[in-house]
């Protein structure tokens, strides 16, 4: 059989990979045949973002890049975005979307890593380890039970009953504690959690508070000073969610001041660029609050998984146009062995824009073998396998890219 012949080579696409993603994604984009790819071990900041995705068709980058919308109007050849995250929030989604690109993420592939980060750390707090640990290395012999607590019969308090929330409630109860959850949607309850009517109701109850919510308007500073002081007394706080979440101010008074025991924190609002800037917060220095830098999601296991799981995103979305797992896109699943010649329209989501885009094709007398399409609020998605023949292609890509409405028409591959 004739090879299809894509419409851009995969040479020339150019594939930019930010914060040190892992080699997991280098390797399937080689193998799958992206090989003009250049890799940064840190994010950039907005300047140098801007001047190094001009060319770039697609780019990859964790938590830390910032593509906002004059990101994207630098960007003047980007189709594809990859958060290798599960977090999308450092991403101007409808910008991307308005200019016809999908952003793909890896939901659950780091779940597990942060869960198992935050059973360690509620251990780790009641036990006071972190303090004694310091001190042990100076030289000090605190042995002593006055603080100490066992995990087991306390009660944590899960705020946002999601992949890590359920992940985490599912390794809290084997270790004997009562869970509690808030969510804002109605959520199936695992083993013998229970839902709690408010978030102020769960404060309240908690000996252990863990926080996995999104950032997003409806988290920012979800806790602040007076959700700190409607904590039990002698309560712990953990944030490995997003650092817009939580008043740092207030949790370091409430710290200081002894309303509660400890903490745990991993995300900031700012969160340094590299590893060579310095990191500073209000909670440094203060006794048993653990400060890691937003190493959540952060193990080999994961970020394999992650580098791989969105890698594949990126070459399904080049290579045949699917956009399933896009989170600001209409999804397409689109069959692995394509047939015929592909087209991509991504349009407004208006009235009579699939006739106009059909009446292209039958006026040109080409076939149209099958249709995919799928529409959300403001865009619609088209993939259209035809029978064009490469002679027809191109002038009929001009046509649909000539329809009022267009957002970006691509000619995918032609079959010869
Ligand atoms: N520290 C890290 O390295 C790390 C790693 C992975 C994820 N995260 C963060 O953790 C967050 C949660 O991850 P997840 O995979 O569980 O996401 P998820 O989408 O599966 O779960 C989030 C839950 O929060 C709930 N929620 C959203 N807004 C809410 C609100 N205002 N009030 C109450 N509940 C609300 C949602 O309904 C959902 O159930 C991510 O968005 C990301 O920001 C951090
Ligand atoms: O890898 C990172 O930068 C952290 C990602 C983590 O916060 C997530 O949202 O998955």
């Amino acid at each position: 059989m004739t090879p299809d012949k894509l419409s851009l080579s995969k040479d020339k696409i150019r594939v930019l990979l930010l914060e040190g993603i892992n080699d997991s994604a280098v390797t399937l984009m080689r193998a799958a045949g992206y090989t003009n790819l250049t890799r940064l071990p840190k994010a950039l900041d907005r300047e140098a973002l801007q001047e190094a995705l001009q060319g770039v068709h697609m780019v990859g980058i964790r938590s830390r890049t910032q593509l906002d919308a004059a990101a994207f109007e630098a960007a003047d050849r980007l189709l594809a975005v990859g958060c290798f995250s599960v977090g999308t929030n450092q991403v101007d989604l409808a910008a991307a979307r308005d200019r016809g690109i999908p952003v793909f993420n890896a939901p659950f592939s780091n779940t597990r890593s942060v869960a198992e980060l935050t059973i360690g750390e509620i251990v780790m707090l009641l036990r006071r380890i972190v303090p004694r640990s310091v001190g042990a290395h100076a030289g000090q012999w605190d042995k002593s039970a006055v603080g100490s607590l066992e995990v087991r019969g306390k009660t944590l308090g899960i705020v946002g009953y999601g992949n890590i929330g359920t992940q985490l409630s599912t390794l809290a109860e084997a270790m004997g504690m009562r869970v509690l959850f808030y969510d804002h949607t109605d959520k199936l309850r695992h083993g013998n959690t229970e839902p709690t009517a408010s978030l102020h109701a769960l404060l309240a109850q908690s000996d252990v508070v863990s926080l996995h919510v999104p950032e997003t308007e409806s988290t920012a500073n979800m806790i602040g000073e007076a959700e700190i002081r409607a904590m039990k007394p002698g309560a712990f706080l953990i944030n490995n969610a997003r650092g817009t979440v939580v008043d740092l101010d207030a949790l370091a008074a409430a710290l200081r001041d002894g309303h509660l025991k400890g903490a745990a924190v991993d995300v900031f609002p700012v969160e340094p660029g590299s590893n060579a800037e310095a990191f500073v917060s209000p909670l440094q220095g203060i006794e048993n609050v653990i400060l890691t830098p937003h190493i959540g999601g952060s193990t080999e296991e994961a970020q394999e998984r992650i580098g791989a799981e969105v890698a594949r995103k990126l070459v399904d979305y080049s290579d045949i146009g699917s956009t399933a797992g896009a989170v600001n896109f209409p999804q397409v699943q689109l069959p692995a062995r394509p047939t015929g010649t592909r087209f991509i329209h991504v349009q407004r989501n208006l009235p009579g824009m699939l006739g106009r885009l059909n009446d292209v094709f039958s006026r040109g007398q080409v076939n149209i073998a099958a249709q995919f399409y799928q529409t959300d609020g403001e865009v619609g998605y088209v993939v259209l396998e035809t029978d064009a023949t490469d002679a027809d292609a191109e002038a009929l890509l001009t046509e649909i890219r000539a329809i009022p409405g267009t957002i970006r028409a691509r000619l995918l591959y032609e079959r010869r």
